[in-house]
């Protein structure tokens, strides 16, 4: 029988109690074969440097390869396999042909074995701890301000007038165009509660929803109108805000980076597109890669087998087992295969 890993803390009064699976993660998305996997490494690293208490879920699409995920395991990822989600026949032009893709992201609110979960785009690096953010107000679905100033925008009449929730005083919303837009996040993290009932609503919903230029980040944008409470730009820099809104950003006090400007994923990175040349946009993709390249931070089971400790507590019984267990407070260790 294959050994199986279990985690166990110890209690005061030193049983072992096999702690349930911790109810909060961080999940991630992953589709294709191509490079966005150096994302993904890089952000299981970048939340090992950080110290995070909780696990990595990376919900992967069916063509990730399977050395893709073979990686991801060995960096200490939970891999989750989804099916797609495809949005009703359109002809919609997204703003980026490819994010037909992100519609897939839905699948995320199934993970109901956690109550509380974090979003983040694999194009993201955590650079400090956020574990803070799980401990907020459940009932709401948080995530930060998006900027309408980029070329992404065109199509729109925010974009067309100048118009940005980021200073909404520069330019008047026009009351002939209708109410203000409501405020709208960058989908790229966010805070959620996963739900079966909130999962059937998403997707029922979806079918009958016709899609947009931002793709599953608009349609999340109206789903969660009611209930979107924005949080500071320090959890997910959207990078056009260097250059379209300096004035919002103080970038040595940002948590987390959202690489999701054209040119600007640091595993493709050439400094030839528009505003890739700025040294802070330099600086943020080297830091990037010092994390990436950093084994330090590469996954270590720290694997304290039984037998290992019933060596040092040989001829002593269990209690010495649960000395040596409780000195290193909680352990990942495998239980030894049955002799059997
Ligand atoms: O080929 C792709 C494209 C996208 N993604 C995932 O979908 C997310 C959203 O796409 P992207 O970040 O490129 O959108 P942006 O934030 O740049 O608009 C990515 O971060 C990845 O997690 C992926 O895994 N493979
Ligand atoms: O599928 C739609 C995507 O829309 C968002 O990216 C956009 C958005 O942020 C624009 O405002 C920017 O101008 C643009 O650069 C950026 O790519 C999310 O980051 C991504 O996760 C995903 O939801
Ligand atoms: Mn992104």
């Amino acid at each position: 029988m294959a050994p199986d890993l279990v985690n166990a803390t110890t209690n005061t009064t030193g049983l072992v109690k096999a702690a349930s699976l911790s109810s909060r993660a961080y999940v991630t998305f992953l589709a294709g074969t191509g490079d966005y996997v150096k994302g993904v490494v890089g952000l299981a690293k970048g939340l090992r440097k950080v110290r995070t208490a909780y696990p990595l879920v990376v919900a992967v699409l069916p063509d990730v390869p399977e050395e893709h995920r073979r990686i991801l395991v060995s960096q200490g990822c939970i891999v989750r396999e989804i099916v797609p989600v495809y949005p009703p026949e359109n002809q919609t032009q997204f703003a980026m042909a490819y994010y037909v893709i992100n519609y897939s992201k839905l699948r995320i609110w199934e993970f109901v074995e956690y109550s509380k979960m974090i979003y983040l785009d694999g194009d993201i690096q955590v650079y400090e701890n956020i574990d803070h953010l799980f401990d907020m107000p459940d009932g709401y679905f948080y995530a930060v301000m998006d900027c309408f100033c980029e070329k992404t925008w065109s199509h729109s009449p925010q974009y067309q007038i100048g118009y940005c929730q980021q200073c909404p005083d520069k330019v008047q919303w026009p009351a002939q165009l209708g109410p203000r837009p409501p405020l709208y996040f960058n989908a790229g993290m966010f805070v959620y509660q996963p739900s079966l009932s909130t999962y059937d609503d998403l997707l029922e919903t979806l079918k009958t929803t016709p899609p947009t230029s931002f793709a599953e980040q608009d349609f999340l944008n109206m789903f969660f109108r009611d209930i979107y409470r924005p949080i500071p730009p320090v959890y997910n820099l959207v990078l056009a805000m260097l250059w379209r809104h300096p004035e919002n950003i103080e970038l040595d006090k940002v948590k987390v980076v959202h690489y999701c400007a054209a040119g600007s994923k640091p595993w493709r990175y050439t400094g030839e597109e528009e505003n890739m040349e700025r040294e802070d946009i330099k600086m943020l993709v080297r830091k990037w890669w010092d994390i990436y390249n950093d084994e330090s931070l590469d996954y270590r089971r720290r694997t304290t087998s039984i037998a290992a400790l019933e060596g040092e507590a040989e001829g002593d019984g269990v209690d010495k087992l649960m000395a040596a267990l409780s000195e290193t407070g909680v352990v990942h260790y495998i239980t030894a295969p049955s002799a059997a």
